[in-house]
């Protein structure tokens, strides 16, 4: 069986739990960002309420009003909150308490699941590729879920007890969760309902659990730098009462709050983009931080395997709609975008075709 393909170094850098832990006030100037990059000025909460809520019960059985508002939201918005989406209140609640309990065990505990010089699955930070770069308020445990031989296991924390089940048991609901979607995705595309995932044959789902600490001066840094999701759909779980996550709409800063227990964000990735030509938007988004309280997030990435070769559909483009993309390999365009560091969607100019510019 194959291993999982290795992925791409990123450079060590202090783990940032520790740091504020040690120094509760001080924000290293290497964490500072300048004014424009925080761009409170188009800073928009009251749109918040206009991102789509979508009851994916209603979707799966074929709502044309349900279709319609997935439309939108992918044309519009790039994001979109689902509910009544079957996965249990209890397991998502389990999985909350286990990152929890992950993130307060002792520094010592945590490395001996650290990031290998050359690779992304692990506790670290990626995307950190030179030393001058301003570096994010946040750390991450990555891991491949599927296909099962992706798995690396020596990086699966073994506590808390039962996390490896745990992992297990709400990857599969958001496999189950992100496959129905794709179908529906497939229908306003267009397309035969299996399309999408006949496309991608087997997924790959990687597994992105972020812990933000508090900060001193939440305004002077990122938790996580604008950045658009390279794969092909992403399902996020916040924490219940933590805001963080903020998205870009028509150049604005639109921050999308925990108000509903247990919703899954969902946002669309690059892959989605170009197959649809620029119709679904794979949108930008970052995450701020809190001075009083620490945040932690969990996005579970479905993402085609290396070799599957993207790009628009031919009943996608028109004489309205010019072909955007070119052809990628996806294995390619991932490694590309993660050998540099998150800059909103500057990695997508190796697909996009001449000088298009990219929307805010
Ligand atoms: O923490 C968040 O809300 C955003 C996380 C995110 O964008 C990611 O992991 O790609
Ligand atoms: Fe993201």
């Amino acid at each position: 069986m194959e291993e999982a393909p290795t992925y791409a170094p990123s450079l060590p850098v202090p783990n940032v739990q520790e740091m504020v832990k040690m120094n509760p006030l001080e924000v290293p100037t290497k964490y500072v960002r300048n004014e424009e990059e925080m761009e409170k000025v188009n800073y928009m909460p009251q749109l918040s309420s206009e991102i789509p809520f979508i009851d994916f019960t209603l979707l799966s059985n074929g709502s044309i009003e349900e279709l319609l508002k997935l439309e939108v939201a992918c044309k519009d918005w790039g994001f979109f909150q689902i509910v009544n989406h079957g996965v249990q209140k209890e397991l998502i609640q389990r999985m909350k308490d286990a990152v929890d309990e992950f993130f307060k065990l002792p520094i010592e505990e945590k490395e001996t699941y650290a990031m290998l010089s050359n690779d992304i699955q692990g506790y670290g930070q990626a995307y950190v590729v030179s030393e001058e770069q301003t570096l994010d308020w946040g750390d991450a445990l990555i891991l491949f879920i599927y296909p099962d031989q992706y798995r690396n296991l020596r990086f699966w924390p073994k506590t808390p007890h039962g996390f490896k089940e745990i992992i297990e048991a709400y990857s599969s609901e958001m496999k189950r969760v992100g496959e129905e979607l794709l179908s529906s995705l497939s229908i306003i595309m267009g397309l035969e309902k299996h399309a999408l995932v006949g496309l991608h044959k087997e997924f790959i789902q990687a597994l992105r659990v972020n812990y933000y600490p508090p900060c001193n001066t939440p305004e002077q840094v990122l938790g996580m730098s604008s950045h658009s999701d390279t794969g092909t759909i992403t399902l996020l779980m916040q924490d219940d009462d933590v805001s963080g996550l903020e998205i870009r709409n028509k150049g604005n800063w639109v921050p999308i709050n925990p108000i509903l227990l247990d919703a899954i964000v969902v946002n669309i990735g690059d892959v989605i983009e170009i197959l649809s030509n620029g119709k679904f938007k794979s949108v930008e988004h970052r995450a701020v931080t809190n001075k009083n309280k620490r945040r932690t997030s969990n996005a579970s990435f479905l993402l085609p395997q290396d070799d599957v070769e993207v790009e628009p559909f031919h009943h996608m483009i028109d004489a309205q709609h010019p072909k955007m993309y070119q052809k990628v390999k996806f294995g390619d365009y991932l490694r590309h975008s993660l050998k540099r560091k998150m800059e909103g969607k500057t990695h997508t100019d190796v697909a996009r075709i001449k000088e298009q510019v990219i929307e805010k």
